[in-house]
């Protein structure tokens, strides 16, 4: 292994560098967003230019965009794409049944409609991300700007009926100013601490209609590959009920901090 990654850097390389072992030639791929999806990035890159692997990337932020344009991979709209073989992407938590929290970096809607147009979801983590119950990771909520307050306080009141331990809900902050998501919108963060039904709890969340989506993923994850420390990688596949181990013996981060 390298000596020059940090134990929780080397996990989401680990992870990333296997989960690009699904893409196959030809693919059009989601790219996630954060610092595990930035590793895949430039896992994946490094395959595109050192491996002639022809993909076709649709990143879910602008971030990503660059960082995929920056890497040699080429990237169209979701709509130019139309349909994804797959889409790679990194969580704040995942449970047992591969029910997600996602969002802590403000992009869970993009994220949610890239994955939910995928033939098959990839998620990326290291073991910190693995929970029993959802909710000790805030869960933000996208919302509309206009009438946000108001949304907020009927969010806060349909909590006080669900099987939550928490209830504070908080805006999310950049500095003195709202956050701005890539849509324009708001983000609110539920701080729920214990999600007794997430199934219910994304359904009744987006009946509000300012809330533009909340950040569970229910029934979309297919596949968990979690990397750890020492190169040991661990892949789920909830479909298939397979459970694989792995190992990823040599770390050559020299190759995938290239720029084209
Ligand atoms: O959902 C996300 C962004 O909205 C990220 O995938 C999630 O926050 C995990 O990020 P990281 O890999 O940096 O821990």
């Amino acid at each position: 292994m390298s000596g020059e990654l940090s134990p929780i850097d080397t996990a989401k390389f680990v992870a990333a560098k296997r989960a690009v072992e699904f893409v196959e030639d030809g693919m059009r791929v989601g790219l996630g967003t954060g610092s595990t999806a930035a590793w895949m990035v430039r896992c994946l890159g490094e395959l595109v230019r050192e491996a002639g692997l022809t993909v076709t990337g649709v990143p879910t932020s602008s971030r990503t965009a660059d960082l995929a344009r920056q890497q040699g991979i080429k990237v169209v709209s979701l709509d130019e794409a139309k349909w994804l073989d797959l889409t790679i992407d990194g969580t704040d938590e995942f449970d047992a049944d591969l029910c997600l929290i996602k969002g802590g970096g403000g992009v869970h809607l993009l994220e949610k409609i890239v994955a939910t147009a995928s033939d098959r979801m990839v998620v990326i983590a290291d073991p910190s991300k693995s929970v029993d119950q959802l909710g000790a990771f805030p869960l933000p909520i996208e919302v509309i700007p206009f009438g946000w307050q108001t949304s907020k306080s009927l969010v806060e009141e349909l909590l006080t009926s669900m099987d939550v331990l928490g209830q504070t809900t908080t805006l999310r902050m950049n500095g003195d100013r709202p956050f701005i998501s890539d849509e324009g919108n708001y983000i609110i963060d539920l701080h729920l601490k214990r999600i007794g039904d997430p199934r219910r709890l994304s359904m009744v969340l987006n009946q509000i209609p300012g809330v533009v989506e909340n950040g569970l993923f229910i029934d979309i994850c297919d596949v968990v590959v979690v990397g750890h420390g020492d190169g040991r990688v661990e892949v789920s596949d909830i479909n298939e009920g397979t459970f694989e181990e792995d190992r990823i013996e040599f770390v050559d981060t020299d190759n995938i901090f290239k720029d084209v």
